[in-house]
């Protein structure tokens, strides 16, 4: 009936086989050939499987070694000139320095920064854009990835990142003038080049990712995105061009999308509805208006779910398929999933553990291909796959392991109080500074100590029942002994116990909330080789018991120091599990919100005096369109307020959030009030401060002093540089000193040195600008 396609399939291989790869050549322990042979092979064999499934488009370079962005800055050559790169072709180690930074010998360069691909948990590089920046083509690989794939028998759709895209989400020096339509017609040869060249090699269409236009759009910005479709148009006319928008429906721009000179169009059927962040938009209405504006174009139909793990309802997508090909036409019509499964665990298959039931609710990128395939195909055909399908609907809907009658009564019960504390923050700041000594720019970390290779094996082996529970918690006790110890030698003030017990900080909570289920493998890229295994909601959540309060008594047990206790915040939780369709996001991170609260209340008995409650993805989950702002925000606030207040004034609440720009919620991050905040920093170079500053934000903050997601160690210097950035704009008496965020990816190595030179940093500053505390009263605190 309609043609069964993809926009992009997950990298990292079912068993991580990239990461290992990945790995062992940053490691040392393998070659780049052998790191290449094993992406080569798994590209092999994510092609076979969707040639297999008998999808008729199947996408090419959308595989990367790390980054799809980053491979875009390599391809148009913007290498920013730090990493001296030579004009050619951008070999292998620039593209991982520019990814990770790079210390050898005399080289050290930082990494580009790094932020999230729209509101999803991928992380991206984000372009540099110099004031003078050309671009010239200066890397082979969609070629080569298209080559690949056609000696293996497959034309593929080769994949790229649209100019309108690429350049919305890089950054501009900070001296320069240039526009973003200024560097898209700079972009426009190159891409002609690009696609000149593919549909010199056969390629047939061309798929350009614009998910820039879900957002709110300039009109020169969008004009100059015409400018270069126009450009594409008369210079590669025999190439078909798909235009591939996701992640949010198009709105006020759908109709300027749908009047680019393309073949096709590609939207977004599955968010609204209750599963993105935004007000609920009726998918037969956006469809029926997309439906409208196609005439004489390609209407590319994202009706399988890329960015959750339920089962396709295939009755009311085939109904929509039908629809769009009644009025275009079977040859006007591509089934596609919303977006790239790249968000998507790979297999369903590699799960044994999961329980049945649930299972038979649940699709993974693999069966994802299935379900595409079934849904472009006749009715007639597919009597078998509508049936089981329906049957598992009915049987999810009808379910009695989803409801709880006392979690819904709980959160009906909840009156605004709850989600306030009890006294304004400088009644809580005097109580805190009574309670609890610490000096000025104390020092501390955002929760993680390095998830050692011994802690994974100790928590597979218990995993595998050859350690028992006991074993296990000594060997965690032991790590926490360790971690504490290190931060007594070094001289933090305020310590944590490391995190060792968690193998992440969402999935840690989920498997012990009811109303969660969890993986064996379903992991998902997050950044490079970093990937997580989102726990699924399939239910109303509550807490069974305390999750982390006897690690924390514990770490408490060891030191006078005071010991932060580390929770993760119900927005993050939400944010980062694959999350229930049949009710709204707001009732699901509301009971999180509950849940979480028990525990800081629990945590505050049991003596701990400072609380974190990670808000690390409230950044992320804001919905992509301004007008979808406010419900949000409100609702985060709350949450985020329920799991706070439950605690006496005395009782210091920290939250941390990472890889942010911040300036458009700081009222909100502001109106969440936890005592002090830690914030991603160092990788701007202080500019996220900015939006603290002006705002004036009231409380306690952190900006980050060195960016732990690149094995790089600061220099004493380099700290103490950005802390004086940082005294210029924020009140010294507000100021912490830490960490970007949490220490797990890294080895000890890098973190003893980063610690001691931090530490370090912090007593320069002190002897650099002395704080007086004359009152309680902020605002007239002298510095020096
Ligand atoms: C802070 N960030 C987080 C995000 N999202 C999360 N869900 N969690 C986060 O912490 N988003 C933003 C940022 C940056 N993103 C990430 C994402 C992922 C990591 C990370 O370190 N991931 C680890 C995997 C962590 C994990 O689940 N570990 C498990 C399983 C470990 C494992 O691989 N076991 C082996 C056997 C081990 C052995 O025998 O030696 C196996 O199963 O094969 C655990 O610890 O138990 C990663 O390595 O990718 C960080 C930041
Ligand atoms: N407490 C967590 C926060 C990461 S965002 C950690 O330190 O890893
Ligand atoms: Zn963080």
């Amino acid at each position: 009936m309609a043609k069964a396609t993809n926009l992009g399939f997950p990298r990292v291989g079912v068993r991580r086989e990239l990461k290992t790869a990945l790995e062992a050549y940053w490691k040392g322990s393998a070659t780049a050939v052998e790191l290449l042979a094993v992406a080569r092979e798994l590209r092999a064999r994510h092609w076979a499987l969707q040639r297999d499934a008998g999808l008729e488009h199947v996408p090419s370079n959308d595989f990367t070694l790390y980054d799809h962005v980053l491979d875009m800055s390599c391809l148009v050559g913007c290498v920013p000139p730090r990493y001296q790169w030579d004009g050619g072709v951008v070999d292998l180690d620039t593209q991982f320095a520019m990814a990770r930074g790079r210390q050898v010998g005399d080289v050290d360069v930082t990494a580009m920064e790094m932020t999230k691909w729209l509101d999803t948990n991928y992380h991206f590089l984000v372009p540099e854009f110099a004031a003078d920046q050309t671009f010239k083509v200066s890397s082979t690989k969609v070629f080569d990835e298209f080559e690949e794939a056609l000696a293996l028998g497959v034309v593929t759709r080769p994949v790229l990142v649209g100019p309108l895209t690429y350049v919305t989400f890089g950054k501009k020096a900070a001296d320069s003038v240039v526009s973003n339509g200024d560097l898209i017609a700079r972009l426009t040869p190159v891409f002609i080049e690009v696609l000149q060249r593919l549909a010199a090699l056969g390629a047939v269409w061309v798929q350009i990712d614009e998910p820039a236009l879900v957002l709110d759009c300039d009109e020169a910005d969008k004009a100059a995105a015409r400018g270069f479709y126009d450009a594409v148009r008369a210079c590669v006319p025999s190439l078909k061009v798909l235009v591939a928008t996701y992640f949010d429906t198009l709105r006020d721009n759908a109709a300027f999308t749908f009047s680019l000179p393309v073949a096709g169009v590609h939207i977004d059927l599955c968010r609204g509805e209750g599963q993105a962040n935004t007000s609920a938009n009726d998918a037969d209405a956006v469809l029926d208006a997309a439906v409208a504006l196609a005439e004489g174009k390609v209407l590319s139909m994202g009706v399988v779910d890329g960015r959750n793990i339920w089962r396709n309802d295939l009755s009311v997508s085939l109904r929509r398929v039908e629809r769009a090909v009644a009025a275009l036409g079977v040859e006007s019509v591509f089934v596609a999933g919303s977006c790239s499964l790249l968000h998507s665990p790979v297999d369903l298959a590699a799960e044994g553990k999961l329980d049945e039931q649930l299972r038979s609710w649940m699709a993974f990128a693999t069966q994802k291909l299935g379900e595409i395939k079934a849904l472009s195909r006749p009715r007639a055909e597919i009597g078998g796959e509508l049936a089981a399908s329906d049957r598992v609907q009915a049987d999810r809907r009808s379910s009695t392991r989803i409801h709880d009658v006392r979690v819904k009564a709980r959160v009906a019960s909840l009156t605004d109080d709850m989600a306030r504390r009890q006294s304004p923050f400088s009644v809580r700041r005097a109580a805190q500074r009574a309670a609890i000594a610490l000096p000025s720019f104390p020092t501390t970390t955002i929760g993680s100590f390095p998830q050692t290779p011994a802690i994974r094996k100790a928590r597979a082996a218990l995993k595998r029942g050859e350690l028992t529970e006991a074993e296990y918690s000594a060997a965690m006790e032991r790590e926490i002994q360790l971690v504490v110890d290190f931060q007594h030698e070094v001289g933090l003030d305020v310590l944590v116990h490391g995190e060792p017990e968690r193998n992440d900080m969402v999935e840690y909570f989920g498997e012990q909330l009811s109303g969660f289920t969890f993986t064996q493998n379903g992991w998902v890229q997050s950044y490079g080789s970093r990937c997580v295994k989102p726990p699924v909601i399939f239910g109303d959540v509550s807490r069974a018991a305390p999750m982390t309060v006897r690690w924390s008594k514990y770490a408490q047990s060891l030191t006078t120091k005071p010991m932060k206790g580390m929770l993760t915040g119900p927005i993050t939780i939400v944010q980062w599990s694959f999350v229930r369709d049949d009710q709204p996001r707001q009732m699901t991170s509301r009971q999180i919100a509950l849940a979480i609260r028990d525990e800081v209340v629990d945590l505050e008995v049991a003596g701990i005096r400072i609380i974190q409650i990670d808000e690390a993805a409230v950044r992320e989950g804001l919905p992509l369109r301004r007008a979808d702002w406010p419900a949000y925000l409100t609702s985060a606030v709350t949450d985020f307020g329920i799991a706070a207040s439950g605690v006496q004034d005395a009782t210091q609440i920290h939250t941390h959030m990472c890889y942010s720009e911040f300036n458009t919620m700081i009222g909100s991050i502001a109106a969440m009030d936890a005592d002090a905040i830690s914030i991603e920093c160092s990788r701007s170079k202080m500019e996220l401060l900015d939006a603290f500053a002006s705002f004036k934000y009231p409380n306690e903050i952190g900006p980050g002093v060195y960016d732990i997601h690149s094995p790089r160690v600061p220099t004493v210097a380099e700290i103490v540089a950005l802390l004086v950035k940082a005294v210029e704009v924020i009140d010294p008496r507000l100021l912490w000193v830490n960490p970007d965020c949490g220490l797990k990816t890294r080895g000890w190595a890098e973190v003893k040195p980063a610690l001691v030179a931090m530490v370090q940093g912090a007593t320069e500053l002190r002897a650099l600008v002395q704080v007086t505390e004359r009152s309680n009263e902020l605002g007239d605190a002298v510095s020096v």
